[in-house]
């Protein structure tokens, strides 16, 4: 059986507080991209997981789908399985890859082997596995607050603008970004900055990891400056960088971005 997890991209971030835990409050809206990784479980003697596409940098061992299998088989019967993940989403890119496919994992196990898990059961485990997991088992735009694990609905849709992702050869840690942040009340809410027109997000959406890591990673500064010169009507980092999305009236022209840099059109 296979599915195809996909990104997201955040459209704004406010970081509010740090609680006892570490964890961050955060405000922020989830929106699902269609840059997608591949991900297949076959029913084996032995278990085996393989890696194709972009190389995962760290031990297999602490794949996310090896992790959330092990969580699973704590609690049900489950079949020995062989593993393959091709990555296509970029990795350290404030994309969410990751988390993606560990809760596409879950969905995918609970429905090859029918253990009957209904979403409130299968938050549960995502929970364990990262903030950022939920978000994928409804994978609909949401305004998140919490550790970006609450959600209510939210308007908002791009489907009539061209959305370009571009991601330099840079690879941002989540841990680093949010030790760098500064957290803060926003004067306003992203719920309601959401609701004005694409063209006024620039002078009022940001994103609380942008200035810090922008002064850490120059390409990402000359990525996001060159978005605007080539006429994005809004642009900024995703989450905790290094990619930047812009939002665009026309197909721009993207020959201005380096050969080593990725990039993705009309996401
Ligand atoms: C930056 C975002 O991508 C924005 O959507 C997410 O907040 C990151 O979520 P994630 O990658 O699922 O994060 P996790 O794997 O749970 O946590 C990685 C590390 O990020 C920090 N972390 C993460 C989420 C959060 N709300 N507060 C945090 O402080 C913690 O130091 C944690 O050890
Ligand atoms: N399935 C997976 N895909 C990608 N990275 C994984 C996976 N499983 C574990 N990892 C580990 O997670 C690290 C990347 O996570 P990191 O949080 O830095 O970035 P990200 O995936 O771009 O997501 P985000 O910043 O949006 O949470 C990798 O270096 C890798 O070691």
């Amino acid at each position: 059986m296979i599915c195809f997890p996909n990104a997201k991209i955040n459209i704004g971030l406010n970081v509010i507080n740090k609680r006892q835990d570490g964890y961050h409050e955060l405000e922020t809206i989830f929106y699902p991209v269609k840059i997608k990784d591949a991900l297949e479980i076959i029913e084996a003697p032995e278990m085996k997981f393989e890696s194709s596409g972009i190389n995962i940098p760290g031990d297999s061992n602490n794949n996310l789908c090896i992790k959330a299998y092990n969580l699973l088989r704590a609690d049900f019967d489950l079949p020995n399985i062989h593993i393959h993940l091709h990555k296509h989403i970029p990795i350290g890119a404030g994309l969410g890859g990751g988390s993606s496919d560990a809760t596409f994992f879950i969905k995918l196990v609970n429905d090859k082997f029918n253990l009957g898990m209904d979403k409130e059961v299968m938050k549960n485990y995502c929970s364990k596995l990262g903030a950022d997991c939920a978000f994928f088992l409804e994978n609909r735009p949401v305004f998140a607050t919490g550790i970006g694990d609450v959600f209510d609905e939210v308007e908002v849709d791009l489907s009539g603008y061209h959305v370009v992702l571009v991601k330099p050869p840079v690879h941002v840690a989540t841990a680093e970004a949010y030790k760098n942040v500064v957290p803060q009340e926003p004067i306003n809410s992203l719920k309601s900055l959401v609701r004005l027109p694409v063209e006024d997000w620039n002078c009022n959406i940001k994103n609380d990891f942008e200035p810090h890591i922008i002064n850490s990673y120059p390409q990402i500064r000359m990525v996001k400056a060159n978005m605007l010169d080539i006429g994005a009507v809004f642009a900024l980092m995703s989450g905790s960088g290094s990619s930047v999305f812009g939002i665009f009236n026309e197909k721009p022209d993207l020959s201005k971005f380096e050969e080593d840099f990725d990039v993705f059109y009309d996401i």
